[in-house]
């Protein structure tokens, strides 16, 4: 049996976690697949760096176009990052007809469809199950699972950094800082954690999800973002005090052949199962106009779960060797895209507004939402612990995200408003 030989691309947290499992499950990784798994070459960035999982370190490079143009490499497994440059590796590789993992949301959000049909024009396999929500396999479940069914709404908390310091923050008290900085030691964070805690990590995810799902081109521009550095304990707070829980949530909804598609944090009401998704774990709730509800859970980052992920593909894509069958299931959307408008974005909303506090400012208030066609849920008044203004919490009922803007808008000339202090979308 020839040995189907493999290059890495990086050996951070998800390369060593995908060594461990080559080299830990390798006898009944090579029985499902009739053939040895060896990792032949590595890219890396430092080579004289420590690392937790002992390797040949003569098959250490910094240079990953050794990797690359390597003959002897059928499939390169990516987990290095990076957009461009490493879009170029991933397209030589395919020109050489090698195959691709990659766990690169970033790229697959930006690159993917270029990707996808280099791919097929190679008859080359790119699998990118690791690229979303870690160790749930969730492409694999749109693609496939899913392939008879319409489906109509994705629901996701598809960062496990972000979720984790929500997390923390909510049942722990614990602040911002810190437990961002325990998710980057944890290996959950990005390179760059910027993208987890502004939402761009979960806007990747979200536009992957969103072509597989709907089957047409979602492009990262077509995610509305905002992320949780805002967020703070005391939003948390009302949150839960109102029954609800704060989570980054990516939410992609299809209405005929619209749909819509955003990332933000929004108040989650206890008892929707998505809101007790807690710490590093990862839900998508997925809505098909036949199957009905579905969700999936499990761990959305870190390096055994992401490997998981990997080497699952790595199994896929050599098991399509041996039928010879690979290149044959890049997906091609089929549909135009029509981004719905925010006429047609509708939803509810939590706003917290500082006030002055006198007589007649609550009917000023609730008139305005009146006008702009928003009905409300619930409205309460009560003075605020910190300082003379009053505080007014109102939950609409669903409304435009048009006619919340006019609200908004509206209450930024209020002279009896002293500070529109948070606003959340509600779900369940
Ligand atoms: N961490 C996670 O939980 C998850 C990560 N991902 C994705 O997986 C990918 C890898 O993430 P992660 O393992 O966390 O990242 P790390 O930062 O831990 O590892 C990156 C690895 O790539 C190597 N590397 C970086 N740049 C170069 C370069 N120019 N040339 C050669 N080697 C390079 C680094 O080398 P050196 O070690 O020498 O510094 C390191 O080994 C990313 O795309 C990420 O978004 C996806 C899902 C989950
Ligand atoms: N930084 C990401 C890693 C996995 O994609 C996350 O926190 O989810």
């Amino acid at each position: 049996m020839k040995p189907v030989r493999v290059g890495l691309l990086g050996l951070g947290t998800v390369g060593t976690g995908v060594v461990r499992i080559v080299e830990g499950h390798q006898e009944d990784l090579s029985s499902q697949v009739g053939s040895p798994i060896t990792i032949e070459r590595i890219a890396v960035k430092h080579l004289e760096k420590y690392r937790s999982v002992s390797v040949d370190q003569t098959k250490l490079t910094e240079d990953p176009w050794e990797v690359i143009r390597d003959p002897e490499i059928d499939v390169i497994v990516e987990v290095m990052g990076g957009i461009e440059q490493t879009k170029s590796y991933i397209l030589e590789a395919l020109d050489r007809g090698k195959h691709i993992v990659t766990a690169n949301k970033d790229l697959m959000a930006l690159h993917g469809a270029e990707i996808l049909a280099k791919a097929q024009e190679k008859q080359c396999d790119v699998f990118y199950e690791a690229s979303v929500a870690g160790g749930i396999p969730i492409i694999r479940t749109l693609i496939e699972g899913f392939s008879s069914d319409r489906i109509m709404k994705i629901m996701g908390i598809v960062n496990g950094t972000t979720n984790f310091i929500l997390t923390k923050m909510s049942q722990e008290g614990a602040s911002y800082e810190d437990v961002l900085a325990e998710a980057q030691q944890l290996g959950y964070a990005e390179a760059d954690p910027t993208s987890d805690v502004e939402g761009l990590d979960a806007a990747r995810k979200m536009a992957i999800l969103g072509t597989l799902g709907f089957r047409t081109n979602v492009e990262l521009q077509d995610v509305s973002v905002k992320g949780i550095s805002q967020v703070t304990k005391d939003d948390i707070a009302y949150a839960k005090r109102l029954g609800y829980e704060m989570k980054l949530l990516g939410i992609a909804e299809r209405q005929d052949d619209e749909f819509s598609i955003s990332v933000q944090p929004t108040m989650v009401r206890k008892g929707h199962p998505i809101a007790a998704v807690n710490g590093v774990f990862n839900a998508v709730y997925v809505y098909g106009e036949a199957v009905g509800e579905t969700m999936f859970y499990g761990a959305g980052a870190g390096e055994m779960p992401t490997a998981t992920s990997v080497v699952a593909d790595l199994v896929a894509i050599i098991k399509n060797l041996k039928l010879g069958v690979n290149g044959l299931k890049a997906i091609v959307p089929y549909k135009l895209k029509k981004l719905k408008t925010d006429e047609q974005i509708v939803y509810k909303n939590f706003i917290l507004l500082h006030v002055d506090d006198k007589a007649g400012v609550l009917a000023q208030i609730t008139q305005v939402f009146a006008q702009h066609d928003v009905s409300l849920e619930s409205v309460v008044q009560q003075p605020n612990e910190h300082n003379p203004d009053a505080e007014i919490i109102i939950v609409t009922h669903n409304a435009s995200k048009a006619n919340m803007d006019k609200v908004l808008n509206h209450f930024e000339g209020l002279d009896v408003i002293r500070r529109i202090k948070s606003v959340y979308r509600v779900e369940g």
